[in-house]
């Protein structure tokens, strides 16, 4: 399958090039970035640390896409919805890793869907997409004598927050509770709050350092604490997922899928 990297130059870009270049039954058919980013011109590989594989970083997401199969996206929202429209004319597979979507791009992602095999998670990884289905079962299970909340750390660059898996977790208990996340969600708290109220599903940030991305979904309940907890140690995880979604997708019908919908966890 022909690959494209968007955001080829950022932290998932460069593992995501290493990682289609160790991948049988892949290749890199171009690598994406803005108008303007210094890495243009340069070669993919030397950029990622694998050396020259003659892929030079260009900003024609058109020309660069027409030429593939599919596209992994680990980019920017303005730069996500964009290519959600392009790989739905050319009708290829888009993998969105991207965090930090409003309601108002996912719903452009969503009308691109119709014509494209969309593939969206805040969180590629196994281990992810298996805590949230448990964190579904838990929050189902308890119900409100616990409450939620859920706590992230990441490293001092990430620019969005709660974490796109934080949301994943959120909306997880949410429908374990079969409530909207949008109802009950309770984020930055600060100053005189007043008590937590019942039902509500809390958010935690916190930024430092160099941390992948460590997130807990904590349910609080009388006298005991149960902490679901996922620690991520290397993006190659989150890499790996996306290039098995994509060559998952090839062939698929269009539509909207998650990582659950990949990994065959959407029952759970
Ligand atoms: N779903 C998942 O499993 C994961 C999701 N993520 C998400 O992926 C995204 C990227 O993360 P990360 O790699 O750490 O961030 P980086 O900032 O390191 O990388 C993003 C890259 O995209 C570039 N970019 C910005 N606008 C465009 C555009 N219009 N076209 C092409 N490239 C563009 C940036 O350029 P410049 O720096 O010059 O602005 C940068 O090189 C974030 O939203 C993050 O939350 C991250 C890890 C896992
Ligand atoms: O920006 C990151 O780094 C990460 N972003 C994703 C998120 O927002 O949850 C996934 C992972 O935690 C790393």
């Amino acid at each position: 399958m022909r690959l494209v990297v968007a955001g080829a130059a950022g932290r998932m870009g460069r593992t995501l090039v290493q990682i289609i270049h160790a991948t049988k039954g892949a290749t890199l058919a171009g690598a994406l970035e803005h108008d303007g980013s210094k890495a243009l011109g340069q070669d993919a590989g030397v950029l990622a640390g694998i050396g020259e594989i003659g892929v030079a970083v260009t900003a024609n997401p058109l020309e660069t896409l027409v030429k593939a199969d599919g596209v992994v996206d680990f980019s920017s929202p303005v730069s996500t919805v964009q290519l959600a429209g392009l790989a739905a004319q050319a009708r290829i597979v888009h993998v969105i890793g991207t965090t930090g979507l409003s309601a108002q791009d996912i719903g452009k992602i969503d009308a691109a869907s119709r014509h494209a095999v969309i593939i969206r998670s805040g969180n590629m990884s196994l281990g992810v997409n298996l805590l949230a289905a448990l964190v579904k079962k838990v929050a189902a299970t308890l119900g409100e004598d616990y409450d939620v909340e859920i706590v992230e750390m990441h490293h001092r660059m990430k620019v969005d927050a709660p974490s796109g898996t934080a949301l994943m977790m959120g909306e997880a208990a949410a429908a374990g509770r079969g409530v909207r996340l949008a109802d009950v969600s309770a984020r930055g708290r600060d100053g005189h709050t007043g008590a937590r109220k019942d039902g509500d599903i809390g958010f935690a940030s916190l930024r430092g350092g160099t941390v992948v991305g460590d997130h807990d979904a904590i349910f609080a309940g009388p006298g005991e604490r149960l902490i679901l907890s996922h620690k991520a140690e290397d993006r190659g995880i989150f890499a790996r997922g996306a290039v098995r979604a994509v060559l998952w997708g090839q062939g698929k019908k269009p539509g909207h899928y998650s990582m659950a919908d990949v990994l065959g966890l959407s029952d759970i």
